[in-house]
């Protein structure tokens, strides 16, 4: 593992690392050779040329295949020819192309405007886009990828009885001389939140994994990293701390504000991907469960049903008559019930019909559930002025 301490702007307590578009130009003397190194917002013509619209996905980690399923179960299936090829389809979005890309370059290039969709973790879009405005949340809880920021010390030593953050900050050994230091990758959001906390003095230094081992190898204090499970820190002797989370993630969904304002078809596209991850998402803790029921009216049935907790639906049970001839003539004394039902509820809601005299009790998963409106979607357009 190689820390290598950060060095950083330097401006008050505030750690900051800049994130304009920086362009390098080393120059050799004898020939006018040119070396740039562009990361940046800027729309420029080149990039605006494009036709097609961009969607990043997670090439690697453990977003990708959880994301690639997402999208399957959205029938948005993504056609890769084979794993190392890093552009793709899905058949359903024409002029799309899929890009695989690893998560903190998907934020970056939405940025530079390379990409104009991408799905990553919130703490991704946080750390990588430092708020940067042309970023904007079009799903902003995409229900994988569930993990914390958070700040965590070790469960012995000098902090053995320190259990809040407001508690590490008034520990009388961190001094400008011997700041409170503290391992992680999230090297923008890290000194953002000490010094939103108030923690004057305190230093960061940085690795690309198993932040864990830091404090026992005597790298570091604390350390400021994912955790899911918890499992992790437990193994490694550390605990996190009352006030020490820095913000809670989940995948999401993130645009360009600018491609989706500038860019033909970027609006309509995203539109659909919303639509679909919407009613899938709201479809996944559902079932639809369909039953007979005898009975001498649908109002009379209706009232059967709605008398049951568990029976009333997202909108009321839909009855319908079921036709039958008897002595040459059409009669209806049986129903058919259709009612949605929440996973968790299933097994209640079957007894509950069955009180009640259904029969013949038939559940299918759902894969959409479409409202008339999509709420996300009229959010969008607010945030985007339209
Ligand atoms: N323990 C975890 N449980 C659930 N989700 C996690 C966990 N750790 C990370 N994540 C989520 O998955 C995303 C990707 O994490 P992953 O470790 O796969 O890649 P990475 O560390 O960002 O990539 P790299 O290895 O290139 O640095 C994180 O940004 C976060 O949103
Ligand atoms: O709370 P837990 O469920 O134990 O998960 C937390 C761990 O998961 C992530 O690491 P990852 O597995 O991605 O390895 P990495 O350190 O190589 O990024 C994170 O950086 C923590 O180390
Ligand atoms: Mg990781």
């Amino acid at each position: 593992m190689s820390m290598s301490m950060l060095q950083p702007c330097l401006s008050g307590s505030t750690l900051s690392f800049p994130f304009k578009r920086t362009v390098l130009v080393c120059c050799a003397p004898s020939q006018q050779s040119h070396v740039a190194l562009v990361n940046g917002p800027l729309l420029d013509a080149g990039v605006l040329q494009r036709t097609e619209i961009r969607f990043g996905l997670p090439s690697k980690g453990r977003m990708a295949s959880d994301t690639l399923d997402l999208l399957k179960d959205c029938q948005l299936s993504v056609k890769q020819v084979n794993p190392r090829q890093y552009v793709a389809q899905i058949p359903q979005l024409a002029n799309l192309e899929v890009w695989f890309q690893r998560p903190k370059d998907i934020v970056r290039k939405l940025v530079s405007g390379d990409l104009d969709l991408g799905i990553v973790g919130f703490d991704t879009v946080s750390e990588y886009g430092q708020g940067n405005e042309d970023l904007i949340l079009v799903h902003d809880a995409l229900e994988y990828g569930d993990c914390h920021l958070s700040l965590a010390i070790p469960k012995y030593g000098i902090f053995e009885n320190i259990n809040s953050l407001k508690e590490l900050a008034k520990m009388p050994q961190w001094t400008a001389e011997k700041p409170l230091r503290v391992a992680t990758g999230f090297t923008y959001l890290g000194p953002k939140f000490m010094k939103e906390n108030g923690l004057k003095y305190v230093t960061f230094s940085t690795a690309d994994g198993a932040l864990e081992a830091a404090p026992a190898m005597g790298i570091a204090d604390a350390i400021l990293d994912l955790v899911s499970s918890g499992t992790t820190l437990r193994e490694n002797n550390l605990k996190e701390i009352e006030g020490g989370i820095v913000l809670e993630s989940q995948a999401v969904l993130v645009a360009s504000r600018k491609a989706l304002i500038q860019r033909k078809g970027a609006l309509d596209i995203t539109h659909e991907i919303l639509e679909r991850l919407e009613a899938h998402l709201r479809a996944v803790g559902q079932f639809t469960v369909t039953a007979n029921m005898r009975g001498s009216s649908a109002e009379e049935v209706a009232e059967r049903i709605l008398s049951q907790p568990s029976l009333s639906g997202l909108q009321g049970p839909t009855v319908s008559p079921v036709f039958r001839k008897r002595d040459g003539k059409v009669a209806s004394d049986y129903f058919a019930i259709v009612i949605c039902v929440p996973k968790k509820a299933l097994y209640k809601s079957v007894q509950q019909l069955r009180a009640v005299g259904g029969s013949g009790v038939l559940v299918s998963p759902l894969t959409y559930i479409f409202d008339e409106e999509t709420p996300r979607w009229r959010e969008l357009l607010r945030k985007l002025g339209l």
